[in-house]
């Protein structure tokens, strides 16, 4: 078979160690086996099939999610999956859902904000699924600005109770995942009201259904906000609206990590940093960019291992078309992305210690490094889901028309993908959050601080931020050229962090060379695509771009005898990549006919609607012929 031989061919030709390979793309052997083990767990289960997504409608579509979501935790409990197995089987099943909300945000905002008590009574709870949560923070008129929201919490002493409040249609929660069907409690933000007085914005644990037959508990209205992008994609999850009509909960409901009310309505602040009650953002923002890593690589092993099977022009002189991962465009467009799914990995796993070195800290009351964590959290999430986006597209376009199809994996990837560059942060905003900490830290270079980086990118990053800083404009006004430095700050950070991996321990033949080779494609990519900006910030020369250029085509030529077997570490099964195009054995041709006549637009020859509505056109045309 052609596919099949041309990627046996090709896996024949990998110059590394793949299974080594593995193992540095999941972490360690014990997060390859178990994501291995997981992955193949939910592949040969055939409640998780999921080539019927696009063919349902909304309704069927979700409780078909529900009925997976229920399998999934049954499977949890049968087989006593550990806390990061669940996750994994969760991340596998790969359908966005509320469950995603109650263990993705809603647990770690309560472990966040909440003080040991409230962890104690609502943790046990969420965790054995007897409540379902979710996060509700974006309203109908506010997403991005949190300070601007309107839901309002206003303190009764009377009863020693907050009223819960949606005074304008505009404060209606508005998109908050699993809210709109499913969820029985929310971390509800809205803002603390003590004597008429305004405190800002906290987050308040409400019950929203009854646990008993799940209706709207009084002063409650909710559903769900209505289609989304796409027909599958993130249809299966209810993103609902909420309006409150003067609901009351115990004080004792307010998550009081950051802020106490005391039984008198008195506020009391604690040691740590107000932006606490941001924390939930940071922490997701940070999952985020190891996943972003996930879904550009799926992508990309898809349209790679497409790209090698894909024969058109170029007769050789055996009689065969040439591959087109054999063009130079084609390698051109496809080695930058595979380059920065693993250098999105590499600076995820960064991150993800980062967070955690945080809130070590936290519990030192040490600070310190809140600011630069939400700094990077930001940037790297806006940077990474804004690369991945069109990195997806990139690779439909890079499959030709058979990227479009749907059973090519690539649409329904891309449309589940795309909300990633809004939710938790739009992207430009949160780039503009990464511009204020470089103004902060720029004036603070005075003080002898130096920064570290790599020297052209550092350079780059310092020149653009001097060239604004010196225009002494107001920050709104050069806002688009600082968000320009603030992504030249994140790619700063994703080559630096590239190449301390590279310092690390990295066993394998030849592993440590491929990863080499993909930290230079990305860093001369990068370059090659700012070039502007390191020309006139004089960080090189217009010789040394030009040796760049021709070192990056140098390396496309030295990554392409090896892109199968980079893929293949990637270590995805056929049901996660949900791809004729990107099957492990490259049987596409027979598997595109296949699975067209599985469509029910095919289950009958004549289709429904011909005989009432074109027939009559074509006799009434013949009759017309004959007159
Ligand atoms: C579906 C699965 C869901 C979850 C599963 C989780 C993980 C699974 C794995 C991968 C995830 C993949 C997909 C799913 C993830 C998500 C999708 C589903 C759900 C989506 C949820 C949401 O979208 S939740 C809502 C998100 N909303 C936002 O992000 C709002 C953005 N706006 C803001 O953050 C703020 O308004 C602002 C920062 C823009 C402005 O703040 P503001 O206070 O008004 O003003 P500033 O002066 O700018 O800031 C004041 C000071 O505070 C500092 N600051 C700001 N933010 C933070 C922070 N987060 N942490 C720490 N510090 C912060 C700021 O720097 C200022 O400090 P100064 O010292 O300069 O004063
Ligand atoms: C699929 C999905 C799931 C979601 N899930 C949840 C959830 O579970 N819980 C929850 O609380 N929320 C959720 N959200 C809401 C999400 O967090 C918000 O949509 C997001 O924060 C963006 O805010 P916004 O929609 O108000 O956009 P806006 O901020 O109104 O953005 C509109 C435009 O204005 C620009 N803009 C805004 N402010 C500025 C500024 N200061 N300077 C320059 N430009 C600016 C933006 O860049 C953008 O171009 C979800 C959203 C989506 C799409």
């Amino acid at each position: 078979m052609a596919g099949f031989d041309d990627l046996a061919s090709e896996r024949s030709k990998a110059q590394f160690d793949v299974e080594e390979m593995k193992v540095i793309w999941a972490g360690s052997r014990h997060t390859l086996e178990v994501s291995d083990r997981i992955s193949r767990l939910v592949a040969n289960d055939p409640v998780f099939r999921k080539d019927t997504r696009t063919m349902l409608s909304r309704k069927d579509l979700f409780k078909n999610t529900l009925r997976k979501a229920a399998h999934a935790w049954k499977r949890i409990i049968e087989l006593r999956l550990s806390e990061e197995e669940a996750a994994e089987l969760r991340f596998y099943v790969d359908e966005p859902a509320f469950m995603d909300l109650h263990w993705g945000m809603f647990i770690p905002t309560i472990k966040g904000q909440g003080t040991e008590e409230q962890q104690q009574k609502w943790l046990p709870l969420a965790y054995k699924m007897k409540i379902i949560g979710c996060y509700a923070q974006t309203e109908l008129g506010h997403g991005s600005n949190v300070q601007g929201l309107e839901t309002t919490a206003t303190f009764d002493p009377q009863t020693d109770e907050f009223i819960i409040h949606s005074p304008t249609l505009t404060s209606s929660k508005w998109w908050p995942g699993g809210l709109g069907k499913v969820s029985t409690h929310a971390v509800v933000y809205g803002r603390l009201i003590i004597d008429s007085k305004d405190y800002g914005v906290n987050g308040f644990i409400v019950q929203l259904r009854s646990l008993d037959d799940h209706l709207p508990l009084p002063g409650i209205t909710i559903g769900d906000i209505g289609m989304k992008f796409g027909s599958g994609a993130y249809n299966t999850m209810d993103n609902g609206v909420l309006r409150f009509d003067h609901v009351r909960i115990p004080r004792d409901q307010m998550l009081m990590r950051v802020s106490q009310v005391t039984r008198e309505g008195k506020l009391v602040q604690s040691n740590v940093p107000w932006q606490l009650v941001y924390g939930t953002m940071v922490y997701v923002r940070q999952k985020i960019v190891s996943d972003a890593s996930c879904a550009l690589s799926r992508a990309v092993c898809i349209a790679t291992r497409y790209s090698a099977v894909r024969r058109q022009f170029g007769l050789q002189s055996n009689g065969i078309e040439t591959q087109v991962i054999d063009y130079k465009t084609q390698q051109s467009r496809l080695f930058p992305l595979l380059a920065s799914a693993y250098a999105f990995r590499f600076v995820g796993e960064w991150l993800k210690w980062l967070y955690m070195d945080v809130n070590q800290r936290l519990q030192a009351s040490d600070f310190s490094t809140l600011p630069e964590a939400h700094a990077c959290t930001a940037g790297l999430k806006s940077l990474t889901t804004s690369a991945t986006a069109d990195g997806i597209e990139e690779c439909r376009k890079l499959c030709g028309g058979h990227g479009y199809l749907c059973s090519s994996g690539l649409p329904e990837l891309f449309a589940v993908y795309i909300p990633a560059c809004t939710y938790e942060g739009d992207n430009i905003v949160l780039l503009l959050q990464v511009a204020r900490f470089l103004i902060k830290t720029v004036s603070q270079l005075g003080s002898g601080k130096e920064p570290v980086g790599t020297t052209v990118y550092m350079g780059r990053v310092e020149q653009l931020m001097q060239c604004h800083c010196a225009v002494q404009k107001g920050f709104l006004e050069l806002s688009a050229d600082l968000v320009q430095a603030a992504v030249a700050h994140c790619q700063l950070i994703v080559v630096s962090k590239f190449i301390e991996k590279l310092q690390q321990d990295i066993p394998g033949k030849g592993v440590k060379g491929q990863l080499e080779a993909l930290c230079n494609i990305y860093a001369l990519f990068i370059l090659h695509k700012h070039l502007g900006d390191f020309l006139s910030t004089g960080c090189i020369t217009p010789k040394q771009a030009s040796l760049a250029n021709a070192q990056l085509r140098s390396l496309y030529s030295q990554v392409r005898p090896n892109a199968i077997a980079l893929v293949d570490a990637f270590n995805y099964t056929d049901h996660y990549l949900s791809s004729v195009l990107g099957r492990y054995d490259g049987n596409v041709y027979p598997k595109l006919y296949e699975e067209a006549w599985k469509d029910p637009l095919n289950d009958s020859v004549v289709p429904d609607g011909y005989q009432e509505y074109i027939q009559p056109i074509l006799k009434q045309q013949l009759r017309n012929a004959r007159l």
